[in-house]
C-alpha cells in the first residue's frame, strides 16, 4: 500500500475540548490486565486469495473455500489478497483521511462527536489520566445504507464513497463465500442479516508516535460488532490480534485488506466462527492511519444462534438481540471494553 503524507495531530486543542472529548472517549478506563504487556509474536497470519474463492476452476474454488472455512473457524482473521479493489481507490481514500486529520482544529470541531449515533463524528482519545497526551484521533462515518461524508477537505467525501462502495462489494462477496463455508446457499447471510440495508460503521484512525503517551496502548483490546470487518492502513506497525493466548503483530502484505469475523457472526454460528480480540500499540517511528469498517446486519435484524448450530450438545451460547439494540448497548462501537459479545453471552 502506498504511503500517504505524514499526518500532524492537532496539539493546541483547548482544555475544555480535551476534557469533553476525554469524557466521551473510549479508551480511558477499561484497560484490562493483558494490556499492561505489549509483547507480541510475529506468528504467521493466514492469507486468503479472493480470486481463488471465485475461481472458474471448480477444484481450485473448492480448495479455497475449504481453506476459508478452516481459517474462519480456527483464527477468525486473515489477510485478503487479489481482492480487485483498485490501489488508486485505496490510496485516494487513505490520502484523504490524512488530509482530513491535517485540517485545523476549528475545522475538525465542526464534526465533533455530540452523540454516539451521529452520522459523522470526530474525536480524540487520550492516555489514561493525561489529557495532554493524544494517542488516537478518529473520524467515524456510516457508509451504508446511506453514506454521508465530511464536506472538507475538497474531494475527500467522494474518495471515501468510492472506497466504501468497492470495499462493500468485496465484503458482500465474501459473505457469499462464508455462507457456503457454513453449509448454506450463497445468499444465506445476505438474507438472514438483511444486508441490502446493512448498517456499516467505519472508523478512520490516526495514531501519533507514542513518546507523548504514558502508555503504549493506542486502542485497548476489544472485539468488533458486525459480521465481517475490513481494515486498510498506510503503514504496518501497531495492530495486534489475540490468538491462542498470545498477541500477534499484523504485517499486512501490500495491497491487501485485513479481515476479521465480527461478534454477530460469532453469535449467528453459536461460536463456531469467532470474533477475535485485537488492540493497537503505539509505535515511536511512524504515524499510522487506518480505516476499519464494520459491516453489519440491518438495524432491525434479530441476531441469534441459528438452529443449524444449536443442538443438545451445542446449547445456545448467546441470547438474541436486534442489531440496533446491540449497538446501542455497546455505545455504537465505542470500544470501552463492553463488547456486544459480553452482553449477549449466556
Ligand atoms: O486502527 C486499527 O488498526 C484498529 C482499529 C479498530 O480496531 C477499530 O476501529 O475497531
Ligand atoms: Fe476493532
Amino acid at each position: 500500500m502506498a504511503k500517504t503524507a505524514p499526518v500532524v495531530l492537532t496539539q493546541n486543542i483547548s482544555d475544555t475540548q480535551r476534557a469533553t472529548s476525554f469524557n466521551h472517549s473510549t479508551d480511558s478506563s477499561s484497560i484490562n490486565s493483558q494490556e499492561h504487556s505489549i509483547s507480541a509474536t510475529d506468528d504467521e497470519i493466514p492469507t486468503i486469495d479472493y480470486s481463488m474463492i471465485f475461481s472458474g476452476d471448480v477444484d481450485q474454488r473448492l480448495k479455497a473455500l475449504q481453506y476459508l472455512a478452516y481459517v474462519c473457524e480456527e483464527y477468525g482473521f486473515f489477510y485478503l489478497i487479489n481482492h480487485g479493489l483498485p490501489d488508486s481507490v485505496l490510496d485516494k481514500a487513505l490520502k484523504g483521511v490524512s488530509e482530513f486529520f491535517n485540517l485545523t482544529e476549528e475545522e475538525k470541531l465542526e464534526y465533533e462527536k455530540k452523540d454516539s449515533a451521529d452520522r459523522i463524528r470526530w474525536g480524540l482519545g487520550f492516555s489514561p489520566g493525561d489529557h495532554e497526551a493524544v494517542k488516537r484521533e478518529y473520524l467515524k462515518v456510516l457508509p451504508h445504507p446511506k453514506f454521508q461524508g465530511p464536506d472538507k477537505p475538497a474531494g475527500f467525501s467522494k474518495s471515501l464513497e468510492d472506497y466504501y462502495q468497492r470495499d462493500r462489494e468485496v465484503m458482500i462477496n465474501l459473505a457469499k463465500a462464508v455462507s457456503k463455508t457454513l453449509g448454506f446457499e450463497e445468499n444465506y447471510l445476505e438474507k438472514e442479516l438483511g444486508l441490502e440495508i446493512g448498517a456499516d460503521v467505519s472508523a478512520m484512525n490516526v495514531y501519533p508516535p507514542w513518546f507523548k503517551s504514558n502508555t503504549p496502548i493506542g486502542l485497548p483490546a476489544h472485539h468488533d460488532p458486525g459480521y465481517l470487518v475490513s481494515l486498510v492502513q498506510n503503514v504496518n506497525g501497531g495492530l495486534q490480534l489475540h490468538y491462542k493466548q498470545k498477541w500477534i503483530n499484523v504485517h499486512m502484505p501490500s495491497n491487501s485488506i485485513f479481515v476479521n469475523i465480527g461478534d454477530h457472526l460469532e453469535v449467528l454460528t453459536n461460536g463456531k466462527y469467532k470474533s477475535p480480540m485485537h488492540r493497537v500499540i503505539l509505535n515511536n517511528k511512524v504515524t499510522r492511519v487506518s480505516v476499519a469498517t464494520v459491516h453489519g446486519p440491518s438495524h432491525n435484524t434479530f441476531v441469534k444462534p441459528v438452529p443449524e448450530f444449536v443442538d443438545e450438545s451445542h446449547p445456545p451460547k448467546y441470547r438474541g438481540m436486534t442489531y440496533k439494540d446491540s449497538l446501542e448497548a455497546n455505545g455504537y462501537h465505542e470500544i470501552d471494553g463492553k463488547s456486544c459479545l459480553q452482553q449477549l453471552r449466556i
